[in-house]
């Protein structure tokens, strides 16, 4: 056979055997092309043979500062938002419906049928593939895109042909798109990049490949597939564009490896950040947070008030779940085993043992541990470790922490699969819409696990639980009752010390709903004009307000003060004023209407008693305004 350029996965295997040795190396990497980042923004770029690239903060940072900006080498709109953002600015697009012949699955049309089809009012006439807000973004695009054009126009068919995911080529094609704009609009080597605010320009390609592709952590299998469809594709990219098989593999895996998922104008799009994925670590106790929402462009800001020279760091999982977790999670998503602070922590030392904490059956006062040293390097060792975990436990015991007793681990394992058992069940009924028998098993749930201290109350399961009741409680609407369930979720969320950070987005948003719904709340209790009605009302404003400050702290330092989220809050916070105030007016004039009466008829009292009583002391009667302060109402 002549020699080939394709890769071969024994040569894929002999690369990463190759690549293993290399990192047993461990070379420093080489920063130079990534200190254009220092000149624009508040960090230094850094290396370590220990740590690989990171980045630490060049100066005292207080929280809410911005610390990197970056635009996508290549961003693509995820399938389930394909017609309703622009592929080039990510803005919403009109859409308009027209009968056309009809598509099979494989993405080939059918002679003799037509279909009713919801398409974007502008869109690119040949591959159908692209969509836009108008012809100036397709213009716009037009260099990116017209490289792409004809090998869109196939993906579909490709990617069902090879059984590979659709996203996987595209985001490939995007990628493809950068590379040939980059050579036509900063052509030559040496070009100094930088990564600044407002000038931001796509990072370049050749960044891209900077990254580590992972792809040990892929099935051979898929690895196969993913060769032959990338061959059927390149063939349909322009010469003067195309990338070798080797390069387009590599390429496809480092995206697949690296993406960033974000929620743009409430679409769900990928984008790749060189240089964020490239210098900032992960930790289950970050620093910093990212956010992408107004177009493919990454905002990194501090998330609390940091000394000059600190580490760096984001979250790439959620960080209210169990170790154990989230350590899976990174290791199937992000391909390695979390070596953060938070996870070499021993467990007994760690909130982290609190979170998927079952209480001792002894004292009911601290929770059973179980310390797993293990390291998992790689996802099938994963696997099968899921599976030889009932074997690995056999025999093991775990220790309370606060008392002498001592538990198999398989009994505890019993305890847990219950708990997941049940919390299943509850879920699948939410799912089914059975919005009634889900709050029903809920609330059960919580007194089974919690009210009989069975799981600690820290315990994701029952976190989660009251996460879903205010779901299911506004949906009946039963606003106080999930207005209590929400606020059980912030003090948890908050009162395990260490399991989020200051200003975490999720408990913002936990922060904002709570402060939305009592000033919901508040608003219609002041308008019943009873005593209980106006008790009430003062107790929800009294809630609403630090809610709705601490939800607008947090989003302004990590969305940033100008942004649509904090300015949703500062609306809601202006209303409590307006409100609040109105209820103080109203509700002090009554105090004094009736306090003027009891003065009246004190001062009728004493008139009497002053007429049965001898001359000549008389009291001056009291102005309201010298009767007592007002008082605030919240
Ligand atoms: C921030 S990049 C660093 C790139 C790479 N270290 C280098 O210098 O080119 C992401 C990679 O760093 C490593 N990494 C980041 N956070 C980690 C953590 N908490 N524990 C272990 N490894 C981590 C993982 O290998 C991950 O794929």
């Amino acid at each position: 056979m002549a020699a080939t350029t394709e890769p071969t996965v024994d040569a894929h295997e002999g690369a990463t055997q190759a690549s293993k040795k290399k990192k047993a190396k461990k070379v420093v990497a080489d920063n130079s092309r990534y200190l254009g980042a220092e000149t624009v923004m508040p960090i230094l770029v850094k290396s370590s043979h220990a740590k690989g690239r990171y980045v630490v903060s060049s100066k005292d940072l207080s929280a809410g500062t911005l610390v990197t900006v970056e635009k996508a080498s290549g961003a693509i709109v995820r399938n389930q938002s394909f017609v309703n953002i622009c592929h080039h600015c990510f803005k919403p697009v009109a859409s308009k419906t027209q009968t056309r012949t009809k598509v099979d699955e494989q993405g080939n049309e059918v002679a003799g049928q037509t279909e009713r089809v919801t398409v974007p009012a502008h869109s690119c006439d040949k591959c159908k593939m692209a969509a836009y807000c108008s012809e100036g973004c397709q213009k716009a695009h037009a260099l990116e895109h017209d490289v792409q054009c004809d090998a869109l126009a196939k993906s579909n068919a490709i990617a069902a042909e090879h059984r590979v995911p659709l996203e996987h080529l595209r985001s490939l094609l995007a990628l493809i798109g950068r590379r040939f704009a980059d050579d036509k609009n900063m052509p030559g080597e040496g070009v100094h990049y930088k990564y600044s605010g407002q000038d931001a320009r796509p990072t370049p390609y050749s960044h891209a490949l900077d990254l580590n592709p992972n792809r040990h952590y892929l099935d051979r299998n898929a690895i196969k597939s993913m060769q032959q469809a990338l061959k059927d594709l390149l063939a349909l990219v322009p010469e003067a564009a195309r990338i070798s098989l080797p390069e387009a593999v590599e390429a496809a895996c480092i995206f697949n490896t690296n993406h960033h998922s974000l929620v743009v104008n409430g679409q769900q799009v990928l984008g790749l950040f060189p240089f964020s994925s490239l210098y900032f670590q992960h930790s289950c106790n970050p620093n910093c947070m990212y956010v992408g929402e107004t177009d493919a462009t990454l905002f990194i800001r501090t998330m609390t008030d940091l000394a000059a020279n600190t580490e760096l760091t984001i979250p790439y999982v959620e960080l209210y779940q169990p170790r154990e977790q989230r350590r899976r999670d990174l290791l199937m998503t992000r391909h390695f085993w979390c070596k953060c602070r938070r996870c070499s922590t021993l467990l007994s030392n760690s909130v982290d043992r609190l979170m998927d904490g079952i209480q001792c059956t002894e004292c009911k006062r601290g929770v059973m541990i179980f310390e797993e040293t293990k390291e998992v390097q790689d996802i099938n060792e994963l696997i099968t470790d899921m599976s030889a975990l009932d074997q690995e436990i056999q025999g093991k015991f775990a220790e309370c922490e606060a008392c002498p007793a001592k538990i198999e681990v398989t009994k505890l394992v019993d305890v847990l699969k219950a708990a997941i058992t049940d919390y299943s069940e509850a879920h699948i009924a939410l799912q089914r819409g059975e919005v009634t028998r889900a709050r029903q098993l809920m609330e059960q749930y919580l007194r089974n696990y919690e009210d009989k201290q069975v799981l600690n109350p820290y315990n994701t399961y029952l976190v989660n639980t009251y996460i879903s009741l205010i779901q299911v409680c506004s949906q009946l609407g039963e606003v106080d009752r999930a207005i209590r369930y929400n606020a059980i979720v912030i003090e948890r969320m908050e009162g395990a010390q260490g399991a989020t950070p200051e200003n975490y987005p999720r408990v913002a948003e936990y922060h904002m709903s709570m402060g939305d719904m009592c000033l919901k709340q508040a608003k219609l209790k002041a308008a019943n004009q009873t005593p209980a009605g106006r008790s009430m009302a003062r107790k929800y404003f009294k809630d609403a307000k630090p809610a709705l400050e601490k939800a607008f702290k947090a989003r302004t330092a990590i969305y940033g003060k100008d942004s649509p989220r904090a300015y949703e809050v500062k609306r809601l916070l202006d209303e409590y004023k307006k409100e609040h105030d109105e209820f103080v007016k109203t509700t002090e004039k009554k105090k004094i209407s009736k306090k003027q009466v009891a003065a009246a008829a004190a001062a009728a009292t004493a008139a009497t008693a002053a007429a049965n009583t001898p001359p000549p002391a008389v009291m001056p009667a009291q102005t309201p305004a010298q009767q007592q302060p007002a008082t605030s109402a919240a």
